[in-house]
């Protein structure tokens, strides 16, 4: 466990880099948003992109830090918050010679501007005059509000006690005395309900939240914050609204009480005072006399998944290792229990943590956990088409029709075990031709393991050199590492941003390319289509397709489209995914060199020199429990593919919304501490009994469960079995020279799938 907190705490490290690679990225690029025509702007920290100064700001107390930019940059200096610039202005001098100096050449003050501005303000000038500044009149009403504050602060008898209600009170009620012509006793509710709704707004307009809100405005939905800020001005506009048609009932033209008689009496000559001018006046009033400090509270909501408190904009982005998504919610899941929430960006999602929390949801509540969420990536590429990223009765339809055809081209067929077996005797030329050299196994391993969907998909299998095959394999493979990589996982949350993403261009690239080459395939098989003899899945769906046109069936799923994306999916679902759990496989047997003796010795003591067969696995119990443990340890898919709730639904006491997004973190359940002796090493011994027989594992779900499951998963176990006995048969697996075992790295490389990380393995001929 000690190098997994080491490994995790780099990669935290590295995930807030992820990011801030992208967003220096964005910065570069859209550099002109700082540009400036003319002139020099004043100085200023260097701003994030996006973020500004944001980062370096206190918010709760921007001003302290203001101070001290100020220290640094003088008395004039820009910053920017968000991609908002401001220029602050320091000092005394600064600030006269700005507001007071400059004043009569048009520089605004406060939220209004123009004609309207002017107006209102030389209005509640003169009326704070006449009603309160500077008149006795007004000094003796701050008199007699003074002797009822003091009443209050008897009563507590030298207690200690909170001032800030009384205080809050004393001080409004000199602005109802200057605003209404009267003063409210502090426990009138019409009062005391108008004082604490004001005070609560202006903490949460001086809320980090808030302030987030003013630079990133499209997230306000996000923010209650903003709603209850909403609810508690229109509250307060109603009351208003009372008072006001009390007092205009009451008027006296000859005889103001206060500003609102004298608002409305010039309001009955002057159209341009309106009503919502007239609250604006008196909301800016009370803030101005109310000061509190500023709290920011995420209120816990009902019985929805806990989880880490979101921040505004990245969620919790920057808490989370992008590059090992699943490990860093496994270490969550420590802290926030087996159902939780985080947010991607923008985006929340439920992760479900632990074998029995995942079995139950995937197999109990199969449809409500059923349906796929495809991300902004995935939808582009597949537009809700073909298996993999698509829902309802198409997804259905293309998913009953892959599993029949994987059955009668592939799975459960001697067939197909043929083409296994065929196809593992190119590889092992491949592997002689190296001599017992060091080399790198990923390519030649892809291009076995593609050429069996090859043979299913298409009915045949290409050579490796030729480059329509090798290059096909080679651009699907790095789709995928693509498609995991954390740019993209960022363009799938902040999309906007997405022109300034090389990945997703050069995914949409590989897609063209790949569309263009399965096109040519297609039209060479329709045109040698014999609907009795089907070569392939391929061959059968175009027989399907022509039937369903003849009979007129216009409505099918049988379209080129379908045909095309469900083709792209057993490629990239079916390829790397088996090969990459080959090549940890070798690794693992390279760096346990006694296990790969047992299994030599297994295989040599059952089999001997002659070919393996599917059906020898049950005279191979330890053989069988390694490739389980490498499939365990290795953790391919370690989050499956995202889900997504088709209803609401209350799992295990938590509200989880229907469309909710949600990761069965496969992670969780093959290194589930509960289920596993031990979770983190390589242990075959995890699959045998005492006796040594294989014994199945429930909480082996390196294939998930439930109505997503993998649908290749037989003949993934077929490839796994027949591949790496055969190799195990003819080599022995060791490191380069000058590499100890030890020094073989098992730190995955991240993306949709776990990688071994860039390797070299010698394959010595036994035979
Ligand atoms: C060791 C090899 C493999 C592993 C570990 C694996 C694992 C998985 C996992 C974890 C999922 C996601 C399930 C979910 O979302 O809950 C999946 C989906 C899928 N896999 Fe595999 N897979 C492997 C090989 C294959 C092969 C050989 C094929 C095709 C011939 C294949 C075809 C698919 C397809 C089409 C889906 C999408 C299913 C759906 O959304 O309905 N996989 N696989």
């Amino acid at each position: 466990m000690g190098m997994l907190d080491v490994f995790l705490q780099q990669s935290i490290s590295a995930s807030l880099l992820g990011p801030l690679v992208i967003l220096l990225l964005v910065y570069i690029i859209s550099s002109n948003f700082r540009s400036h025509k003319g002139g020099k702007d004043p100085p200023g920290p260097k701003p994030l992109p996006v973020l500004g100064n944001l980062l370096q700001l206190d918010l709760k107390r921007p001003y302290n830090t203001l101070v001290e930019f100020s220290k640094k940059y003088g008395s004039v200096f820009t910053i920017y918050l968000g991609s908002k610039k401001v220029v602050v202005l320091a000092g005394y001098k600064t600030v006269k010679e700005a507001l007071v100096d400059h004043f009569n050449k048009g520089h605004g003050v406060i939220w209004a501007n123009g004609d309207s501005w002017k107006e209102l303000r030389r209005f509640a000038l003169t009326n704070l005059r006449d009603f309160g500044m500077g008149k006795k009149a007004c000094e003796d009403k701050i008199i007699e509000e003074c002797h009822y504050l003091m009443e209050v602060f008897r009563t507590f008898k030298g207690e200690s006690f909170d001032t800030t209600q009384p205080m809050n009170y004393a001080v409004s009620n000199i602005i109802c005395s200057i605003v209404y012509g009267s003063r409210f006793e502090y426990d009138d509710p019409e009062f005391t309900s108008l004082v604490d709704r004001t005070n609560r707004n202006i903490q949460l307009l001086g809320s980090p939240s808030i302030q987030v809100y003013n630079l990133f405005p499209w997230i306000g939905k996000w923010f209650s914050s903003r709603k209850e800020i909403e609810t508690l001005f229109q509250a307060n506009q109603n009351q208003n609204l009372r008072l006001f048609s009390r007092l205009k009932e009451t008027l006296n033209p000859q005889m103001c009480r206060g500003f609102v008689d004298a608002f409305l009496v010039r309001k009955q000559n002057v159209q341009s005072f309106t009503s919502a001018s007239l609250l604006g006046a008196l909301l800016v009033l009370l803030l101005v006399y109310l000061i509190s400090s500023a709290s920011f509270s995420s209120n816990g909501e009902g019985n929805e998944p806990p989880g880490p408190t979101p921040l505004p904009v990245f969620g919790n982005l920057l808490q989370l290792n992008l590059k090992r998504l699943d490990y860093t919610l496994l270490q969550l899941s420590k802290k926030y229990g087996t159902v939780f929430s985080v947010s991607l960006g923008p985006k929340k999602v439920v992760v479900l943590a632990g074998y029995k929390t995942v079995k139950e949801a995937l197999l109990n509540y199969a449809d409500e956990f059923g349906e796929r969420d495809p991300t902004r990536i995935a939808h582009e590429e597949n537009k809700g088409h073909g298996i993999v990223w698509s829902n309802g009765n198409s997804w259905k339809e293309m998913r009953r029709f892959t599993i029949t055809n994987l059955r009668d081209f592939g799975m459960g067929r001697k067939t197909c075990e043929d083409k296994i077996i065929e196809e593992c005797h190119y590889l092992l030329e491949v592997f002689k031709n190296f001599k017992g050299e060091a080399f790198d196994t990923t390519q030649s391993m892809n291009y076995a393991v593609c050429n069996i969907i090859c043979s299913i998909v298409y009915g045949s299998r290409f050579e490796y050199d030729d480059p329509r095959f090798t290059s096909m394999v080679d651009q699907t493979n790095r789709r995928i590492k693509l498609v995991g990589s954390a740019s993209t996982q960022l363009y799938n949350l902040f999309p906007w941003i997405g022109k300034w993403f090389s990945d997703r261009r050069e995914i949409q690239n590989i897609n063209t390319f790949t569309r263009k080459q399965n096109l040519e395939i297609f039209s060479r098989l329709k045109e040698t289509l014999n609907p009795q003899m089907c070569r392939g899945l391929v061959d059968v769906f175009l027989v399907q397709q022509q039937s369903l046109e003849e009979s007129g069936n216009t409505n099918s799923h049988f379209h080129d489209e379908n045909l095309m994306t469900t083709v792209q999916n057993l490629f990239a679902a079916g390829t790397e995914t088996t090969s990459t759990t080959l090549r940890w496989a070798l690794l693992l047997l390279a760096k346990y060199p006694k296990i790969q003796d047992q299994v030599q010795e297994e295989l040599s003591r059952v089999i001997g020199s002659r070919q393996v067969q599917v059906e020898d696995r049950k005279n191979l119990p330890f053989t069988d429990a390694v490739i389980h443990e490498t499939q365990r340890l290795a953790n391919t898919v370690p989050m499956a593919a995202p889900h997504r709730m088709s209803q609401d639904v209350t799992f295990q006491g938590h509200f989880i919304k229907k469309g909710t997004t949600v990761f069965p973190l496969l992670t969780s359940v093959l290194y589930d501490e509960a289920e596993w002796e031990k979770p983190h090493s390589f242990y075959p011994a995890h699959f045998l009994d005492k006796d040594g027989k294989f014994v199945k594992r429930d909480a082996f779900m390196a294939f998930s469960a439930g109505r997503r499951i993998c649908p290749g998963e037989s003949l993934a176990r077929m490839e796994l079995f027949i591949f790496f006995t055969t190799l195990l048969q003819h080599f022995r697996f060791t490191p380069p020279p000058g590499v100890s075992e030890e020094e073989l790295d098992l730190t995955p490389s991240g993306g949709f799938t776990l990688n071994p990380s860039p390797h070299k393995l010698c394959a010595v001929s036994l035979m």
